[in-house]
């Protein structure tokens, strides 16, 4: 099933924050929750009250902000979290409690009624103060299925309006995330939102089958940062709806180079060249059949159009171009080249690549051509 519309519920800056060693001040996080709303961003999870008063000053100044995206704070089911939660100003709570067996025996000592029982009352609680409840059901993958509903079924009787399903540990496929999510979402009226982890390298599969399967939000960070491995990326999960499903998100691609630029300084985090859609070569091309055809017609090897991300294709020489993309390269330097000497200079650039581990310039193009005589 093609979902029409999902919000995105983006946690840059929580699981985001969560990267071993990742830590953003004030201002970069005012900055990050700032650009993800002007991008058209309808939820963000910002932070963790319980972490204490510096964070919570945080939390705060983005409520204050009254950015257009709905703000959301992480907890666990204990009082000091909920109250911190509250003093925040934010709309939206997700009050986290883990529903596998291996977490409620060997984390929390605990057992599976005293987590239906912890459930339903927080989930008052947090109503009686005035919050909305997301339910996070930390380690649901790895958990009872039957149990997770559970929890659900609590949770929605309670007054919970979502309820989280985390694939805490990056263990699920798509096939298994389909299953799973429309289990939930056919039998629950309360939303349901997936949180994926990529230590499979398939966070943003998992999430794109969840929103196939009947989630009505999914979690996403910029450039992928979050706890270990990383969440699903932002900039994958939105064109993967929009170029894969036609699915409406509000949210503006063209402000992806911008935001994922902000979010490596931020982080400290460099973004990998090949990076799917914000990656510096992603749309170049160097291979000659590659090339070639993309002379004759872009679209022999255009997916994505990168107009819109605001970015361009780029043609470079290497040691996989071929005669076509010699001869075009050197005319746009002015030098009309025939196929013998494109063979030629094509030795001295596979050369040039092969020692120094990066495409010539113009400057070094003209040096192999002057060499030529
Ligand atoms: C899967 C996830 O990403 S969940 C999000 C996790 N995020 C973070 O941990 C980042 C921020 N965390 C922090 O700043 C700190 O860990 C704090 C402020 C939340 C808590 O710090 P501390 O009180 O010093 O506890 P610490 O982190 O060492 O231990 C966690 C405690 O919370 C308990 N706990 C964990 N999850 C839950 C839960 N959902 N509900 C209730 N208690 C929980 C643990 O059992 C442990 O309690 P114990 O002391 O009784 O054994
Ligand atoms: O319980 C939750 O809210 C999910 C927390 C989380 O980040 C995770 O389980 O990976």
């Amino acid at each position: 099933m093609n979902p029409q519309s999902i919000t995105i519920n983006d946690t840059t800056l929580r699981d985001g924050e969560q990267t071993a060693g990742v830590a953003f001040n004030r201002d970069e996080k005012i900055a990050i929750a700032s650009a993800l709303a002007m991008a058209g961003v309808p939820e963000m999870e910002i932070g963790i009250p319980a972490m204490g008063a510096e964070e919570q000053e945080i939390i705060a100044a983005i409520a204050q902000l009254n950015l257009p995206s709905k703000l959301m704070v992480w907890g666990r089911m204990r009082d000091d979290d909920l109250e911190a939660a509250r003093s925040c100003g934010v709309d939206l709570v997700n009050l986290s409690i883990p529903v596998s067996d291996i977490q409620i025996r060997h984390k929390l000592g605990r057992d599976r009624a005293w987590i239906l029982a912890t459930v339903a009352h927080f989930v008052s609680k947090a109503k009686d103060k005035g919050l909305d409840v997301c339910v996070g059901g930390e380690d649901a993958s790895r958990a009872d299925i039957d149990f997770v509903m559970q929890v659900v079924e609590t949770a929605q009787q309670a007054g919970a309006r979502r309820f989280r399903f985390a694939d805490t540990m990056g263990i699920l496929d798509p096939f298994a995330t389909y299953q799973r999510i429309q289990q939930l979402a056919v039998n629950f009226d309360l939303e349901i939102e997936m949180h994926a982890h990529d230590d499979l390298g398939l966070a943003t599969a998992n999430t794109l089958a969840a929103a196939c399967a009947g989630a009505s939000h999914v979690n996403t960070t910029v450039n992928g940062l979050g706890e270990r491995a990383g969440n699903a990326a932002f900039e994958e999960t939105v064109m993967g709806l929009h170029y894969l499903y036609k699915t409406r998100t509000g949210i503006d691609v063209s402000q992806f180079p911008a935001i994922s630029q902000l979010v490596a300084t931020a982080s400290g985090r460099p973004i990998a060249p090949q990076k799917s859609i914000v990656g510096e070569t992603v749309f170049t091309h160097e291979a000659g059949i590659h090339v070639d055809g993309f002379l004759k017609n872009k679209l022999n090897y255009q997916g994505i159009d990168p107009k819109q991300l605001g970015r361009e294709h780029k043609i470079v020489l290497g040691k996989h171009s071929g005669s076509h993309a010699v001869i075009r390269s050197y005319e746009e330097l002015g030098i009309f080249l025939d196929t013998g000497e494109a063979t030629t200079l094509l030795s001295s650039i596979r050369d040039h690549v092969t020692r120094n581990k990066r495409t010539p310039n113009s400057t070094e193009l003209r040096h192999f051509y002057g060499a030529l005589a």
